[in-house]
């Protein structure tokens, strides 16, 4: 295992640390409820063979001691899930934040339905034995209060008590051992469910139309996933229920020796009943240990991905403490001088048997206040060096510059919020976000300029709908750009879904209308028709650029092929 993870019980010691307090107090209160319990069974075995009446003492005694037993119970009942749950919730908490600082290549190597599975299925599956952490400690809490007494009746039989609980144990960690094995398999079965869930939901139309695909993702990916977690879960179940049936056998002839033998190893009845009253009872909270026992298996497997997850998104981008106020945010946001990258080169990793994506080196400086469009043909690269000048990935070789200075590790989010951008696989958040003012009195008059009012209206600060057509839901994002008011603005073929009249309006009104107003415009676009709307054009190919083309709407034609040298 990589040394870097944590184990289950460190990460639970690290996150149990700021409630310890609490911790100690319900663990002390469960200890003195089974030191108690252990007392009442010893009352209760005297009360049988007291001679004449039972002493009212006793009877106060009695009831000293389950009240004692109750309210320790309740307490450490209640401290425990208490501190699961906060347990949960900071787990919770840490993987969101580890999520949301991870670089994004990060993300996008992890892949959705695996990250979706472990803050899901993983992060339950621990909860579920959180949930079942207070009962196991009571349990144990109790079995050592009853075992102390034990030895004291008598340490003749508790020998025998030792070799059963010895064996028992044996018996237990070599089940956790093979239903772990089944656990594990489980597991990687939910990867492949959490997969075709996706293809379910947001593939949804495509499998209404093609039977073969539907009959292979439902009847064949999904159901024999589904039908592996199941057989998986049941064998690990089996085995944990056979090693309970090897318990509870164990017990019962454990029970057996001590009647059977009780006159050869002169133990007297009074101790003998005493024995058999306190492992009848332990009975109860055994079989409960026993149950949460195979919980906690699971959730160690579980625990396993949260903790690789946890390694893989180690290293967080600096400059993402939620404090810092955003650039922009501080007023009317001033242009820029230009972006540039140097000798700038990004690679994505080798597929299996297909030659890695290279993109660069690329030299290109990008005047503040132009309009740039990049073009080329599908896979060229171009959101992959639009995603360099985002600083959304770091270059591998080369560097980006602001102003003629390079943009660090640390300053790579505060660039960033230089930055507004539809991509083409935008995501449409339904709240708006402004640097100042109120986003419904200042989203209005973009609403009808764009077409939609009549559709969607700005309620306590999110949009009324999303439910639109695929062209309105991107004027939608478009707003979002114009109340964050950056200076760089970028759109990835945002009029693909546009209508003839609007794709007009898209490029002949609105981004001159950005330009207007000095924002650096740079466009990812296929549509050839308008090509000649931008300042310069930069054509991209196989990764590299291999045209320039200044104002390309003055000229049929103006530049041509370069060398990469040339390109700067
Ligand atoms: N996450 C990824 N992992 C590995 N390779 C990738 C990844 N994303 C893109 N690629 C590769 O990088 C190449 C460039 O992709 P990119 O998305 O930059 O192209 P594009 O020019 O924007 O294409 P399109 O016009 O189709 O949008 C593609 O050929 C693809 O094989």
């Amino acid at each position: 295992m990589d040394p870097n993870q944590e184990t289950l019980a460190h990460t639970a010691l690290r996150l149990l640390a700021p409630f310890w307090p609490i911790g100690v107090f319900a663990t002390c209160m469960g200890a003195l409820s089974g030191l108690a319990t252990a007392w009442l069974l010893a009352t209760i075995n005297r009360a049988l063979y007291a001679d004449g009446d039972i002493a009212a003492a006793l009877m106060w005694t009695f009831a000293g001691l389950v009240t004692v037993t109750l309210a320790g119970e309740i307490v450490s009942d209640l401290g425990n899930s208490w501190i699961g749950q906060q347990i949960i919730a900071a787990l919770r908490k840490e993987l969101v934040a580890k999520v949301v600082a991870a670089p994004i290549e990060q993300i996008e190597r992890y892949r959705a339905h695996r990250l979706l599975s472990v803050l899901g299925q993983d992060v339950d599956a621990v909860s579920i034995f959180s949930y079942n952490f207070s009962s196991l400690a009571i349990a144990l809490a109790v079995t050592s209060g009853c075992v102390l007494y034990l030895v004291f009746l008598s340490p003749i039989i508790f020998l025998i008590v030792a070799v059963a609980i010895a064996a028992g144990v044996l018996v237990n960690f070599w089940a956790r051992k093979r239903g772990s094995a089944f656990y594990e398999e489980a597991r990687v079965a939910q990867d492949e469910v959490y997969r075709q869930y996706r293809a379910i939901t947001e593939g949804a139309k495509e499998l209404r139309l093609n039977r073969d695909r539907r009959r292979r993702v439902h009847g064949e990916q999904l159901t024999e996933a589904i039908d592996r977690i199941r057989d998986m879960k049941v064998r690990a179940f089996s085995i944990f229920m056979s090693a309970n049936a090897v318990d509870s056998a164990l017990f019962f002839v454990m029970i057996a020796m001590i009647i059977v033998w009780q006159g050869w190893l002169g133990v007297e009845r009074t101790a003998v009943s005493g024995f058999i009253l306190v492992l009848l009872y332990l009975k109860g909270p055994l079989d409960q240990a026993l149950a949460a026992y195979s919980h906690f298996v699971n959730a160690q497997v579980s625990f396993r991905r949260i903790a690789e997850l946890s390694a893989d998104f180690a290293d967080p981008e600096s400059g993402f403490a939620a404090a810092l106020p955003t650039p922009a945010a501080s007023g009317a946001s001033p242009g820029i001088g230009s972006i540039a990258l140097r000798g700038a080169r990004y690679a994505f990793p080798a597929g299996e048997g297909a030659e890695p994506f290279v993109l660069g080196p690329i030299d290109l400086t990008i005047r503040g206040g132009e309009l740039l469009f990049i073009v080329g043909e599908n896979g060229c690269g171009k959101t992959t060096l639009i995603k360099l000048l985002l600083a959304l990935y770091p270059p591998q070789e080369g560097e980006l510059l602001l102003d003629g200075a390079p943009i660090t590790a640390a300053g790579r989010d505060d660039y960033r919020q230089l930055i507004s951008a539809v991509f083409f696989d935008y995501f449409l958040f339904d709240d708006l976000v402004a640097p100042d003012g109120d986003v419904r009195e200042k989203a209005g008059p973009y609403l009808e300029a764009l077409e939609i009012a009549h559709k969607v209206t700005v309620e306590n600060g999110r949009f009324s709908t999303t439910d639109l057509s695929a062209g309105q839901r991107k004027r939608l994002a478009l707003i979002q750009v114009y109340l964050e008011q950056r200076p760089i603005v970028v759109f990835d073929e945002w009029a693909a879904e546009q209508d003839p009249t609007f794709r007009r309006v898209f490029y002949a009104e609105m981004l001159p209308a950005f330009k207007a107003q000095g924002k650096t415009l740079i466009v990812i676009s296929h549509d050839d028709r308008y090509f000649g709307s931008a300042d310069r054009l930069v054509r991209l190919d196989k990764g590299r650029i291999v045209e320039i083309v200044e104002a390309p709407g003055e000229a049929p034609r103006r530049g041509l092929p370069l060398q990469q040298e040339e390109v700067a």
